[in-house]
Parts: C-alpha cells; sequence; structure tokens
C-alpha cells in the first residue's frame, strides 16, 4: 500500500449524486471501496458533508425561513440520519463506524484536541472507521470551521493521515470552473497553490454545496504544509478511492506534499485559530518576510486591520492585499498603531513597555507561498 492512513472527505455532492436525497446505492459503492482498503491494512476515517441534505428529505423538503436556527434544525435531523445509514451501509461489510462531530473551537482548545485524537487513534485501532462531520446544530459563525474542506484538512492533521482525498462532483481542479466553461481542462498535478491557481478556483456550482473549489484548495494549502498528499477527485469514478490509494492510475488533481513539512507548532498557526485581525506591510518588509526569512518588525508595518490582543493569529498581507502568511502577534492591534513604521528601539519609548523588537517572530510565522 502506498499509504499508512487515509482521509477520505464526501461533498454532499457525492453523497446525493446531484440530486436532493442522499444515494445510498452510491454511498455502498464507496462503504465498500473503504472496507477493501481497511482490510488491506489501510487506516481510514471519513470526514462526510450531507447532514443538511439529509434532514432536508427526511423532513419530505419543507419550506423554511433561510435562517441559521433552520440550517441547524436541518442538521440536527440529518446528522442522524447520516450516520444511521453510513452505520448499515458499512455494516454490510462487518465494519463498525463512530461518530465525531468537531466544532472550530475543538480543534483550537489543547485538551479538546488531544481528546477527539485519542478518540480517532482509539477507533481505528479497533478497526472501527471514525465518521467526521461540523458540529452543525451547536456551531455559531463565530466557532465554526464552516466548510468540510477545511474540517477534513484539520482532521488530516490532528490524525496524523499521508493521504487527504476530497471526493466531490467534478474530476478534479480545472482552470476554470467546467459547469460555466465546457473548455475547462483538467489540471492533474499541483506543486505550489500561488495567487494564480487560487483565482482559478471558484465557489460552489450548486444550492448545496458549500465552498466549492475555493475552500478545497485552501484544504490542499493546510494539509500539504503539514507533508500530507492531497487528491481532488470525482466521487463517481470507478473504484476512485482504491486507485487513489494504491496509486494505481493518475485521477483527478494531485497535490505534493511540501518535502520540509512544517513542525507542529507552524502547522497549528497555519491551521489552528481563526485569523483575528491582519497586519498590511510594506514591500521591503515583504521581501525581508519571504525571502530572507526574517521576523516582522515595526518599521515595515503599515498598519494594523481589526480589533486583537497579543498572542493571537493573524494573517500578514501585503499593499495588494495578498495574503502572505500567518503568524502570532507579540502586540495588541492597539500597541501595533502606535508602533507601526517606527524603528524597534523606539517600542518602549512609546509604548512604556516592549516585548521585544519583533511584532510576529520568524518562529510565530507562516509564510505562504504566493
Ligand atoms: N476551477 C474549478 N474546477 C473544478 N470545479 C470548480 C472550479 N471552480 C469552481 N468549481 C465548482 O466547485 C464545485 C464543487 O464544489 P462543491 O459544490 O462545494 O461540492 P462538494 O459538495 O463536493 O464540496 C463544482 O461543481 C464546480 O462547479
Ligand atoms: N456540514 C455540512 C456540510 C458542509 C460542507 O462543507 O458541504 P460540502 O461542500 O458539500 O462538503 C452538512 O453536513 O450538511
Amino acid at each position: 500500500m502506498a499509504y499508512r492512513r487515509v482521509v477520505i472527505k464526501l461533498g454532499t455532492s457525492v453523497l446525493t449524486s446531484g440530486s436532493k436525497k442522499l444515494d445510498k446505492a452510491h454511498m455502498v459503492e464507496l462503504a465498500r471501496q473503504m472496507s477493501v482498503l481497511m482490510k488491506a491494512g489501510v487506516e481510514v476515517v471519513l470526514c462526510t458533508s450531507g447532514a443538511i441534505a439529509a434532514g432536508r428529505e427526511h423532513l419530505s423538503y419543507p419550506i423554511l425561513p433561510d435562517t441559521m436556527a433552520h440550517k441547524q434544525l436541518l442538521a440536527a435531523v440529518g446528522q442522524s440520519q447520516l450516520i444511521l445509514a453510513w452505520s448499515q451501509l458499512f455494516s454490510l461489510y462487518g465494519i463498525y463506524v463512530g461518530q465525531l462531530l468537531l466544532t472550530r473551537a475543538d480543534l483550537e482548545d489543547r485538551e479538546r484536541y488531544l481528546n477527539a485524537r485519542d478518540t480517532i487513534n482509539a477507533l481505528i485501532s479497533s478497526n472501527i472507521v471514525p465518521i467526521i462531520n461540523e458540529n452543525d446544530a451547536v456551531a455559531t459563525n463565530e466557532i465554526k470551521v464552516g466548510d468540510n474542506d477545511n474540517l477534513s484538512a484539520r482532521a488530516a492533521l490532528l490524525c496524523d493521515a499521508d493521504l487527504l482525498i476530497l471526493l466531490t462532483d467534478q474530476k478534479g481542479l480545472f482552470d476554470s470552473d467546467p459547469r460555466k466553461n465546457p473548455d475547462a481542462k483538467l489540471i492533474a498535478q499541483v506543486q505550489n497553490i500561488d495567487d494564480s491557481l487560487r483565482l482559478l478556483a471558484g465557489g460552489s456550482g450548486t444550492a448545496l454545496g458549500t465552498g466549492g473549489m475555493a475552500t478545497k484548495l485552501e484544504a490542499a494549502d493546510i494539509a500539504r504544509h503539514a507533508g500530507i498528499e492531497v487528491v481532488i477527485a470525482s466521487g463517481h469514478h470507478e473504484n476512485v478511492i482504491i486507485k487513489v490509494v494504491n496509486k494505481e492510475e493518475s485521477v483527478g488533481t494531485h497535490f505534493s506534499a511540501i518535502d520540509s513539512p512544517l513542525e507542529s507548532r507552524k502547522q497549528w498557526i497555519l491551521a489552528g485559530p481563526a485569523a483575528k485581525g491582519c497586519l498590511v506591510i510594506d514591500d521591503g518588509a515583504a521581501n525581508a518576510v519571504i525571502n530572507q526569512g526574517r521576523s516582522l518588525l515595526s518599521k515595515g508595518i503599515i498598519r494594523a486591520e481589526g480589533e486583537f490582543a497579543r498572542g493571537v493569529t493573524l494573517r500578514i498581507v501585503d499593499t495588494q492585499g495578498r495574503t502572505l502568511g500567518r503568524g502570532i502577534s507579540r502586540y495588541c492591534a492597539k500597541d501595533v498603531s502606535q508602533i507601526c513604521g517606527k524603528h524597534s528601539d523606539e517600542i518602549e519609548t512609546i509604548l512604556g513597555y516592549d516585548y521585544g523588537d519583533a511584532v510576529v517572530h520568524r518562529n510565530d510565522m507562516v509564510v505562504l507561498d504566493c
């Protein structure tokens, strides 16, 4: 086997086969493929969407106000139907499943993160498939991951997978949205996720999907920085899961893992807490940070955006608004607005204290491919 531990994310588009209901005939086929791999010794973690779609189906497509509470109602009803379906379908292959419903808050809190990891490891070592979805019924916007592409990437980091497979309704990442451009070409291999690639990835083409290719690229970027390979492929391609895991043929879009994965602290900065604001930096600072591996000093900061305390994760952006990276700020927003553009030696005089020369130290920063 080419891979030891695999996270497989199934989008609503795959689970419903483009209809308004769960396509159980297709779900059982996917369960079969996963069971084949498990019997061959591959450890499988499933990240499944589909709760909201299943909720609508179970309640016979009620006309509800488009509010958060009603989406949560649908997710609460649908999640139990979804896990019931998976439990029944995997049981046909003699496999038990265990459910983990997570929010961003679970992944940001170190103790809950480690607990979730222990649970996943315990399930895997008992040959039970951990099945993960966002806990939509309780998650508010503030504590949501928001889409299962990002959730599956975080799950892949959490459980130390070596492959993340994102299955969807397209053959992979195309050079434009194939729903809008019939001449769009499949991109078979991606070495670098940069802004030009991000521009190709649009939102969801359907009312049921969340995020489209844009969130799949975000997920791929998080995973590959942690040394995890990623494949985006069609959930309806014959034997897709088995072929990808066995590297039998080139299926979908393959993203190489970064050779020297980030140490776990930096993985945490990249995939952990939501960015609470941003630091806009000048060209000189951008060059120092990107090309020279330097810390971010106050002198190169043009302004701070958002309200944030010291110790929170921020985006670092250039003057054109491009995200260059993420890092933990040693100063709060109010402090940064007073010291930006000033030399580090002046910090103590201006603020009356200082927390070090760097606003974002190199060790607290992850630079992205631009
Ligand atoms: N460059 C692109 N390549 C492929 N698909 C794209 C691209 N840009 C946007 N999309 C859209 O992304 C959709 C898949 O994402 P989404 O609807 O969220 O599905 P899922 O439920 O599988 O997550 C496709 O149906 C397609 O319309
Ligand atoms: N958690 C939601 C799915 C969110 C989501 O990202 O959906 P999708 O884009 O279809 O993978 C649900 O179970 O309905």
